[in-house]
């Protein structure tokens, strides 16, 4: 936590949106004025995609079928925490990029599947904004969680993550639908014990739950849309929200327990925007007061 130089974490599984909600706060730190220091979790696993691939294929061969990014194993995830220690004491650290695809690697001149060079923080960021699997990771004397000043977890419905995951790496990355099967299967060991935990941690989680059949998401067609689904917003604290006025300006939303609201899927943006910008700004106005 760092008054000087605040850190957001959006914390989610693959697939489960975050890149989709960091464009929300990209909105807002665009509106603002805000210069944010976007740090992509992927960029903090520790082997390039041929490494991990023979890394996965050495642990098999030691009984191991579920070596997977979700695992602190895969990740640099001291190295991360220990980014989030340095931006928040200084403003300042080195950040890279994961190349997922032929799109992203072309302007590197790089191999997909490789990561760009580390690179220095520029001077005069406002804020630290890092979106991936990890950002309320806590576990073998590493905190990650604790560096951060707002932590947001995405977590769709499991049925509707999959979904997700598997139209995405189908269409966007090129991946076989038993390769993306057999991705989901060998991570879930990991899914549990490393991702599910954080959302324990997050100040505030994003669920979005599909309100149409999604029983068998192998063979569903398309992503259910924002109108086919609803959205469950949890404060972990929710003293100074004003559940009221959000009520009033998000149409057809409810409160289902004192710190849960529900909004239609169309509004998940809105609700963002408006629960976020404020504490957004909060944290500016501390940052220009210390
Ligand atoms: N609210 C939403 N409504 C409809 N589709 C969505 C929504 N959020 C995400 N998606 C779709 O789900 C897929 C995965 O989303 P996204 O790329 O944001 O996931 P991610 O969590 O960033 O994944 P990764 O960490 O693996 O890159 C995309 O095709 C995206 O368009
Ligand atoms: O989305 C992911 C994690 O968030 C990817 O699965 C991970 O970055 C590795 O990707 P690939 O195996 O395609 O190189």
């Amino acid at each position: 936590m760092s008054v000087k130089h605040p850190i957001i974490a959006i914390t989610g599984s693959s697939g489960a949106g975050t890149s989709t909600v960091m464009q929300s706060f990209q909105h807002i730190f665009r509106r603002e004025g805000l210069k944010a220091q976007i740090v992509e979790g992927d960029s903090f696993h520790r082997y390039d995609r041929l490494s991990m691939r023979a890394e996965m294929k050495a642990q098999e061969a030691l009984g191991n079928l579920n070596f997977s990014h979700f695992g602190p194993e895969a990740n640099l995830l001291g190295e991360l925490e220990q980014l989030f220690v340095d931006y928040g004491s200084s403003g300042s650290g080195k950040v890279r990029k994961y190349l997922h695809d032929a799109g992203e690697a072309e302007p590197w001149k790089q191999e997909p599947g490789t990561f760009t060079p580390w690179q220095d923080i520029p001077d005069g960021t406002d804020l630290m904004f890092y979106e991936g699997l990890h950002g309320a990771w806590a576990g073998e004397g590493i905190n990650i969680a604790k560096q951060v000043d707002l932590c947001v977890g995405v977590v769709p419905t499991i049925n509707l993550e999959w979904i997700q995951k598997l139209h995405r790496d189908q269409k966007m990355r090129g991946y076989s639908q038993e390769a993306v099967t057999d991705t989901i299967l060998r991570r879930m060991p990991d899914y549990v014990s490393h991702l599910c935990p954080q959302f324990g941690r997050t100040h505030v989680n994003f669920q979005r739950v599909p309100i149409v059949d999604t029983s068998n998401p192998f063979i569903a067609r398309d992503i259910p849309t924002a109108d086919e689904s609803m959205v469950v917003i949890r404060f972990a604290n929710p003293k100074g929200i004003d559940f009221q006025y959000l009520l009033s300006i998000l149409h057809g939303s409810m409160m289902t327990r004192p710190n849960t609201l529900v909004v239609p899927g169309g509004k998940m943006g809105l609700a963002m925007q408006m629960i976020f910008t404020p504490m957004v700004l909060r944290l500016m106005d501390q940052k220009r007061r210390a």
